[in-house]
């Protein structure tokens, strides 16, 4: 592999894989690692850590990005210019929607552009959408690894804990759960003619006081719950890139 440290986040500018699974957590990178055959870490920057390595044959590229659309879309950037043309987000998120459990999979059709960073970059009306493919071949692989799932909406917020101002009710708008990057990816794969999509795992409420309670209990993602919510979501999204690249993306 070229090394050729990009500035910002030090992945390599050439030479990577076209498809990449992208995850907030560095520990998470290395376990969806495990999974791949020939699997190697390629660097190690601040919180954006890369593996390379194949899934079915398919060539993967996975990496973090971080807490927070701001870090997170340095990484997207510069996984585009290294030559990346689809991207999956595997993170973890809070149920807003009712009827969405612990360690299910919510699926992202769009998201509400909340990152913190977009904002800065062009105009509020401009949208943050899943690619369909992506959203269908998430879809399908998650039915035929028989994977509690659903669709929808996603609420992308740079703010986590709770502070004086009133949160905006998009349960009442059926958004289905909050996270803090996917947006971030969303615009950025519009902006540069990229595939992206993202699969969330429940791990149970935002600290505002927003979700179905009954449905996720308390906030606390280190659960067994979670954790194997989240095994079943990486060979979902793992699957669903090979889905793509069969589908020429
Ligand atoms: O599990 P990850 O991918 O980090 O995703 C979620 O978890 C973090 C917050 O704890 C934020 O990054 C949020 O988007
Ligand atoms: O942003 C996040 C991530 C996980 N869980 C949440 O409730 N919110």
């Amino acid at each position: 592999m070229t090394l050729d440290p990009l500035p910002l986040t030090r992945i390599p500018g050439t030479g990577l894989p076209s498809s990449a699974l992208v995850v907030g957590d560095p520990a998470r990178a290395a376990a969806v690692a495990e999974l791949l055959d020939g699997a190697e870490e390629v660097s190690h920057h601040r919180e954006y850590r890369l593996f390379t390595g194949s899934w079915a044959g398919l060539p993967v590229a996975v990496a973090s990005h971080g807490v927070g659309g701001p870090g997170a879309i340095l990484l997207f950037r510069e996984l585009a210019d290294a030559g990346v043309r689809t991207l999956i987000r595997l993170g973890t998120a809070g149920a807003i929607r009712s009827g969405i459990a612990d360690g299910d999979l919510v699926i992202a059709e769009g998201a509400v552009r909340d990152d913190g960073v977009n904002g800065q970059l062009l105009p509020p009306e401009y949208p943050a959408v899943a690619a369909p493919e992506a959203v269908l071949a998430l879809a399908r692989a998650a039915r035929e690894a028989s994977a509690p799932h659903h669709r929808g909406i996603v609420w992308t917020r740079a703010a986590f804990q709770p502070g004086l101002l009133p949160v905006t009710e998009y349960g009442k708008a059926g958004v289905a759960a909050i996270e803090m990057e996917l947006s971030a990816l969303l615009v950025t794969a519009s902006l540069r003619g990229l595939t992206a999509g993202g699969v969330l795992v429940v791990d149970g409420t935002n600290a505002d006081d927003l979700v179905d309670v009954e449905a996720t209990g308390g906030y606390d993602p280190h659960r067994q719950v979670v954790a194997d919510g989240v095994g079943r979501a990486a060979a979902v999204a793992l699957e669903a890139l090979r889905l793509l690249a069969e589908d020429g993306r």
